[in-house]
């Protein structure tokens, strides 16, 4: 029997990776995606889809054709900073996209959908450890968004029977160890690939974000969980929902934080140079601290990390920032 997954976002930074991970598998990874923000030479898994998730005729028409046995959501906008700017835009965008997609599971009987959330759901809590129980504070439209559509799951799953996983994910970094597929945003906001460019000379220099934190070095503090080790999860939870197992929320980080400076001066193990930097200050919307407390994924999932280590990740993403792919 073909077992076809609906993947939203399939041609972006995790939800590619994802894809690679079905095909690993024995899944075959249906890519459903805008190509607003992905890249179709990512999508290397399984077939290609274009549609936007706004169109629900588009959609119905590709659950139609390929029957899928569960759904995988990646598709969203995802930057903080424009969230806060345009808080408009990602309610509308991921909390109505979000919607037809349920309901276009729901109507076509599907009832297993993985859904890809993250720990800016919590806000800043300062001290608190964060785990699966942790109240959610959001303070930016994206997490807010996010929020949202956690609470959209649980509501049609009272209503449909509609199971679900969610995984909150504290700082994915990394890339393919096999630079398959990497990631690659237009415009980079990111921490780990603007640091490589600004090490590479692609970027004259890599911003320091704020070095007043009331942290250990005054920068903020992020627990990075590499992309592979992430979407693998995504597959024991997609397994777990064939089990016929109840809806569950898991937070996905290694529970290790570390600084910017502290990130900075890992990449210098890697390639050797030096990052250039400029000390600037606060971006709207961060959190000083965000790091998981939570072992629950490993215990219940079975989940475990093979590249757990910060320096593993900048390297994987150092390869990838080396591949032609990454070029273009
Ligand atoms: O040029 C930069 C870019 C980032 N940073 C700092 O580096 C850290 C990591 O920033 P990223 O932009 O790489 O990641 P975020 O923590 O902002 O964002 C991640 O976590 C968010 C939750 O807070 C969302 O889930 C988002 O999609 C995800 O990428 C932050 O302290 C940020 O201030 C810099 O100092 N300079």
């Amino acid at each position: 029997m073909t077992k076809h997954v609906l993947v939203t976002g399939g041609a972006g930074y995790v939800g590619s990776h994802a894809c690679k991970a079905l095909k690993q598998a024995g899944y075959i990874p249906v890519c459903f995606d805008n190509l607003s923000t992905g890249w179709k030479e990512a999508v290397k898994f399984g077939p290609l889809e274009v549609g936007d998730l706004h169109d629900r005729a588009r959609l119905d028409e590709v659950i139609a054709k390929y029957q899928p046995l569960a759904i995988m959501h990646f598709a969203a906008l995802s930057l903080v900073g424009e969230s806060m700017k345009n808080p408009a835009k990602y309610w509308a965008t991921n909390v109505n996209c979000a919607l037809n997609l349920i309901q276009a599971a729901t109507d076509a009987g599907i009832d297993k959908f993985v859904f890809s959330s993250t720990c800016a759901t919590y806000g800043d809590q300062d001290g608190v450890v964060l785990n699966e129980q942790t109240p959610q504070f959001p303070i930016n439209a994206y997490g807010g968004s996010k929020r949202a559509i956690e609470d959209m799951l649980r509501d049609f799953g009272n209503s449909h029977g509609l199971r679900s996983v969610i995984f909150r994910y504290f700082n994915v970094a990394g890339a393919d160890p096999e630079a398959e597929v990497g990631e690659q945003h237009v415009p980079e906001t990111h921490l780990i690939p603007l640091m490589l460019d600004a090490i590479a000379g692609k970027r004259a220099a890599l911003t320091v974000f704020g070095s007043d934190y009331e942290t250990r070095d005054g920068t903020c503090i992020r627990d990075y969980v590499h992309v592979s080790d992430l979407v693998d999860a995504h597959v024991l939870g997609l397994k777990w929902l064939e089990e016929g197992k109840p809806s569950e929320v898991f937070c996905l980080g290694t529970g290790n934080g570390f600084s910017v400076r502290e990130v900075i001066a890992q990449s210098r193990n890697v390639t050797n140079r030096e990052v250039p930097i400029i000390e600037g200050d606060r971006r709207e919307g961060d959190a000083a601290v965000l790091v998981s407390g939570s072992v629950k994924a490993k215990d219940v999932l079975g989940w475990t990390p093979k590249r757990a280590e910060l320096e593993t990740m900048i390297a994987d993403a150092w390869r990838w920032h080396q591949a032609p792919e990454y070029a273009e």
